[in-house]
């Protein structure tokens, strides 16, 4: 499941950075084609409708110049328009030549041409002029000029117009597609953007699921750890059966508490008890009724004490108490007394009367041991001297040691 999720979570990412990197791509490209497409208008074109302007006021200053040539009666102005038409022919020339030079399309490769060839009419009409006035044929050169210069004038400045409009349209045109690139760029990265948004708030609310499943199942895996933990814990440390303390936690309580006792001067008592004729219960009731006998009895025991003492199974019907802060052997006495009488007479377990009794014997530290060895023996052969005691009364209880 984990692999399922993480194969998953990655694939989400690498289309996500495939979108972006789509995105940025897309963008760039479409951004050069804008640039190149706004370069042409503004660059390329307009210096050529800017060369056709000068070109359009070289020939009309050229023709304008033959005509003050051939108004002019004076050889010194004469000379100065001749010197005018020669500079404006010069223009138009290098004007032609510089636009020839910057590449032409189709269409302006054929006006380019059309106005080549009125050029050349002109230049023939213009020099025929020229051999008039150098004739001092006046009237004859202005009206070659009226007749036959001023209309191939206007054909080629018609021809210049339609160059310009012509310009001027695919200048429109560039504007119209660079408008649609952009429309197009705006949507096309708004849908992108749009797309790489949503599939990024998905891989984010999946890895979040993921997370809290992951989390969830740790905290229920650290739960049963636990309960498992504690459950192993009560095992080792208590008898199943009554879930009293068991002899291990009996010697640890023990053993703090003799320490205590060592230290502050106190005392420490401690109470064996064990079942009368419990064998007989067994044998003659059941094992099923001798355990419940058993978690009765630990009952009683834990409910005659002080909270600050406690209780333990040795094994089989033998039981151990502690008894803290004591002040001496009579503290235990009465304490066994209590317990003998809780526990002493006949009880119904499943319908069949029980007999319960118990001998019971204690140790005292420091006065019968200092160590819990040594304590928990003495209190077991004083609980066998009332044993051995009360057998040999025959049923009858002897007072305790
Ligand atoms: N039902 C039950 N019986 C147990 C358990 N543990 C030990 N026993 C039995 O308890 C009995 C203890 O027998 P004994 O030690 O002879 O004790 P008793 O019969 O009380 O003899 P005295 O102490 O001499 O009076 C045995 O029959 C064991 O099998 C247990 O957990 N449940």
């Amino acid at each position: 499941m984990q692999r399922g999720f993480s194969l998953t979570t990655s694939m989400a990412f690498a289309v996500l950075i495939a979108l972006i990197c789509g995105l940025t791509l897309n963008g760039l490209l479409q951004l050069q084609t804008l640039g190149s497409q706004i370069r042409t208008v503004l660059e390329i074109h307009n210096r050529k409708i800017d060369l056709i302007t000068k070109i359009q006021v070289a020939a009309h200053l050229r023709t304008d110049s033959l005509f003050r040539m051939a108004l002019a009666n004076d050889p010194f102005e004469h000379d100065a328009y001749f010197h005018e038409f020669n500079r404006a022919g010069f223009l138009v020339g290098s004007g032609r030549n510089l636009l020839r030079q910057m590449g032409l399309s189709a269409a302006e490769q054929r006006s380019f041409d059309t106005q080549t060839r009125l050029v050349n009419d002109i230049e023939s009409v213009q020099k025929q002029v020229i051999d008039l006035l150098n004739a001092e044929r006046s009237a004859d050169a202005r009206r070659v000029l009226v007749q036959e210069a001023i209309p191939l004038q206007e054909a080629f400045n018609q021809q210049l117009a339609d160059m310009r409009n012509l310009y001027q349209q695919v200048n429109l045109t560039a504007q119209q597609q660079a408008q649609q690139t952009y429309q197009n760029t705006f949507l096309f990265t708004l849908a992108l953007g749009i797309a790489a948004v949503v599939l990024a708030l998905l891989i984010a609310r999946h890895t979040l699921r993921g997370a809290r499943l992951r989390s969830q199942l740790i905290r229920e895996q650290m739960g049963e750890l636990e309960r498992s933990r504690a459950a192993l814990r009560e095992e080792a440390t208590h008898d199943p059966l009554t879930g009293l303390a068991n002899r291990r936690l009996f010697y640890d309580r023990l053993h703090q508490a003799i320490r205590h006792a060592h230290r502050y001067g106190g005392k420490v008592g401690i109470l064996y008890v064990d079942l009368d004729r419990f064998k007989d219960i067994n044998d003659r009731l059941g094992h099923h009724v001798g355990d419940t006998v058993l978690t009765e009895v630990a009952k009683r025991l834990t409910t005659n004490i002080r909270d600050s003492d406690s209780v333990a199974r040795l094994g089989g019907d033998e039981f151990v108490m502690l008894l803290e802060a004591v002040q001496g052997r009579q503290d235990c006495l009465a304490a066994a007394r209590k317990i003998e009488q809780s526990l002493n007479g006949e009880t119904s377990f499943y319908g069949l009367d029980v007999e319960i009794a118990a001998s019971i014997g204690h140790a005292l530290y420091p006065d019968d041991g200092t160590d819990e060895d040594a304590l928990i023996r003495a209190a077991d052969a004083a609980m066998y001297r009332v044993k051995s005691g009360s057998e040999s009364a025959q049923q009858h209880r002897l007072p305790f040691q």
